[in-house]
């Protein structure tokens, strides 16, 4: 008999485009695509950071460059996208809580224009360079369990990733023939520099605890293997889904 064999995970000869490269979620996607053997170009806006991180993959003997740039701004998404990525994780994003009443109009825009409406464009801008090569790839966007629930002051937060969610699986639909799969990850709270302020203070810790059916919180290390499947052939048949690394949180 002839057995099946498992897809693979690897991603030698592609490219790939990180945003949010610098730091936390979007380093840990960064190290997960190079590991695999992805040439990968990490984004964030600040040098400083970037080109640290960048240094640090390639003395692992991996291929990773540093292009700095604001992914709210279209030129710099024109830039970028010059030529087509096999895989495009977005991980840049930003949070300004506060209770929903309470809400600046700035703040609002703020978390809007990083979270979403970049996400949108930048999306579009990948499609389309690998519509224009005639082929396929894979675009995954770091969402957050708070695509699919409420959390408390997160009213805006809320919105932009719920926003992503919709946008995605539209995407999906009209991308699906051109080969371009779009999927999310959705990560409950991981321990990062976004976060840390959370972590310091034991009673949300404990209260976070108890939240993740799991018994802890997260860490950059729980949401690579996610990624790496939606960015890989593994997951060739997976379209407009949202991956929940969440510890069980939504699950009830
Ligand atoms: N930490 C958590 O608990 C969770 C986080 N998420 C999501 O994961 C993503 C990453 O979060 P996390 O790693 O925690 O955050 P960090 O603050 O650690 O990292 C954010 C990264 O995004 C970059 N960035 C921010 N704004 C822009 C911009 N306009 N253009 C380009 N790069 C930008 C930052 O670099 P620079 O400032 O130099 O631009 C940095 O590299 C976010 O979308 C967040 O919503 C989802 C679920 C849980
Ligand atoms: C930044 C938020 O506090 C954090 O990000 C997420 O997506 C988590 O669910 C938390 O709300």
């Amino acid at each position: 008999m002839t057995l099946p064999r498992t897809p693979s995970f690897r991603l030698d000869g592609r490219r790939a485009l990180v945003t949010g490269a610098s730091s936390g979620i979007g380093l840990g996607c960064a190290v997960a695509l190079a590991e695999a053997g992805a040439d990968v170009t990490c984004v964030a806006r600040r040098d400083g950071p970037l080109n640290e991180a960048v240094q640090a993959m390639r003395a692992e003997g991996w291929q990773a460059r540093a292009q700095a740039a604001d992914v709210t701004d279209p030129e710099a998404l024109d830039a970028l996208f010059a030529r087509p990525f096999d895989v495009v994780v977005n991980a840049a994003g930003m949070a300004r809580h506060a209770p929903a009443m309470d809400t600046d109009p700035a703040d609002f825009d703020a978390v809007m224009s990083v979270n979403l409406r970049a996400a949108y464009f930048l999306s579009q801008r990948a499609a389309r360079t690998l519509r224009d090569a005639g082929r396929g790839g894979s675009i995954v966007h770091v969402s957050s369990q708070m695509g699919h629930v409420g959390g408390l002051d997160r009213a805006v937060y809320c919105a932009s990733k719920h926003g992503v969610e919709g946008m995605v699986k539209a995407m999906a639909m009209e991308w699906g023939p051109l080969g371009i799969r779009i999927n999310t990850v959705c990560p409950t709270f991981i321990r990062t520099p976004l976060t840390e302020s959370t972590f310091q203070d034991p009673g949300k810790r404990a209260w976070l605890e108890q939240k993740i059916k799991l018994g802890r919180v997260g860490r950059v290390e729980d949401v690579m293997g996610a990624v790496l499947y939606l960015a890989s052939d593994a997951s060739a048949l997976v379209t407009g889904s949202a991956l929940m690394v969440d510890g069980g949180w939504t699950a009830g």
